[in-house]
């Protein structure tokens, strides 16, 4: 299997090429060459597979020539040994034909560590392999970065410096990250947004003096291989509710739309994915493109989702990608035309295929809190905001006799004011983290500018 950006640059990379270099140099996205596809009898095999074995093989068909199965099952079964549920990913009838899909039962209790887990062993692995050392720097709206910490802490074979917009995250959230002590991690609260951090990491991209002296890598979801691991539990609730001989939609509280691709991808691969339904909250350029075709953007507003606070959806530039005929010039024409003039609008047939696959609901914070408190007097459900918005845009979406599944993305326990004001309840960590407030925290503060970030990066790693 081999990869190309979404922006041009045609030489051909191996997934462990594009593990560690999670951005390609032209700024482009990796994408698969071509969309590996299993038939209706190789999707049936699947359905008695444990979580961790149906993951390395959904995984083998991405890591093909360099990685192989009993390799990874190896790895996946060490991915998911500390998840808190025995399904890894449990499936819930919450309404009639509307299912919760609980992708938090991970360590940092958000659907970051279902591939986050897995990225930290393929990293050991093929760093050990190639005896290399890496910088991640990350940018997190609150939630991929306490995964990314968890997943990679300790190791001896790379740095992690994790980006955050300074106050724009909840308080448990910021202190799973900045609470965690290991020499190799680095908080930087930045003065700013999340897309504020993202762009800082892409400029840093785009750096190459520096990409090159830190050896620079990146593990959110610019990175194909968080998507390719974010595809199993798709095709896992799928399977479990008749798939492949019963179409299956999906509903995915959505940012920087990399969970919908990997919903999206793996109906690319032969899954019967019928629709795919996206919530926002009032950050809501995503719906607006896909109600109006008006991909404009607008300050961001701090909302009682955090991590959904984001006008620039990374991954947009993946499903654009493939919209516009797998065309990188037109792709990367379209993206550099909308980072310049701040909005974007595609042609009415390009528009109608993204349409003909998704919908899209916007939900503000008091529909939010409403949606909450419904689903927890109706049918007994905690939902925390973000899953709460998921859930109002699958119900919207649903279809008599389909099965609507919901991704429930973060434990309600991430965002304990908003989960009490809406129901009452007020969520309690599990014992892991229980003394989260007690423990001290440790972060650098400083301002949007790249020159004093990448000053922070290097020190970290000892070049200043
Ligand atoms: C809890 C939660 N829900 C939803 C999202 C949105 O997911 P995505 O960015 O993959 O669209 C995020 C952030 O990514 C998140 O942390
Ligand atoms: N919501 C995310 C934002 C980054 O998303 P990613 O999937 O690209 O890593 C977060 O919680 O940090």
């Amino acid at each position: 299997m081999q990869y190309r950006s979404t922006r041009g640059d045609t030489s051909p990379r191996s997934f462990s090429d594009i593990l560690l270099a999670g951005l390609a140099d032209d700024g482009g996205l990796y994408m698969p060459e071509t969309w590996p596809r299993f038939s209706a009898e190789q999707w049936r095999e699947m359905r008695t597979l444990s979580y961790p074995d149906l993951a390395a093989r959904i995984l083998s068909v991405f890591t093909a020539g360099c990685i192989d199965l009993p390799t990874l099952q190896t790895l996946c079964a060490r991915a998911y040994a500390g998840f808190s549920h025995a399904a890894i990913a449990p499936l819930t009838e919450i309404e009639n034909g509307l299912f919760s899909m609980e992708l938090f039962h991970g360590p940092t209790l958000a659907f970051k560590d279902m591939a986050m887990q897995l990225l930290g062993q393929l990293f050991e692995h093929v760093l050990t392999e190639r005896n290399q050392r890496v910088t991640i720097v990350g940018a997190t709206s609150g939630d991929t970065g306490s995964a990314a910490i968890e997943a990679f802490r300790g190791s001896p074979h790379l740095s992690v410096a994790i980006l955050h917009p300074m106050g724009r995250t909840s308080e448990v959230q910021r202190r799973q990250m900045t609470t965690v002590q290991d020499a190799n991690i680095l908080n930087i609260a930045v003065e700013g947004t999340f897309d504020d951090c993202q762009d800082l990491v892409k400029a840093m991209f785009a750096d190459t003096g520096f990409r090159k002296a830190v050896n620079l890598s990146a593990v959110n979801s610019i990175n194909w291989a968080r998507i390719a691991a974010q595809i199993p539990y798709y095709v896992r609730a799928a399977l479990m509710l008749g798939a492949p001989d019963r179409e299956v939609s999906f509903a995915v509280p959505t940012g920087n739309f990399g969970n919908v691709l990997a919903a999206w991808a793996a109906g690319e691969m032969g899954l019967p994915v019928r629709r795919l339904a996206i919530g926002s909250n009032r950050n809501d350029i995503l719906t607006r493109f896909l109600t109006e075709n008006d991909m404009s953007m607008r300050a961001v507003a701090p909302s009682l989702s955090p991590s959904m606070d984001i006008q620039v959806s990374s991954n947009f530039e993946r499903l654009l990608f493939e919209l516009l005929d797998r065309d990188p010039q037109a792709c990367r024409d379209t993206m550099l035309a909308f980072r310049q003039n701040g909005r974007m609008r595609v042609d009415d047939a390009v528009w109608r295929r993204a349409t003909a696959r998704f919908d899209a609901l916007m939900l503000d914070d008091d529909a939010t809190l409403a949606e909450m408190k419904t689903l927890f007097e109706r049918s007994g459900y905690l939902a925390d905001p973000h899953t709460a918005i998921g859930i109002a845009a699958g119900r919207k979406a649903q279809e008599p006799g389909i099965p609507m599944v919901v991704a429930a993305t973060a434990h309600p326990a991430k965002f304990p004011e908003a989960v009490c004001k809406a129901t009452g309840i007020d969520p309690t960590l599990p014992p892991h983290l229980a003394g989260l407030f007690d423990r001290e925290e440790r972060y650098d503060i400083l301002p949007n500018a790249l020159t004093l970030v990448e000053d922070a990066v290097r020190r970290h790693v000892g070049l200043a």
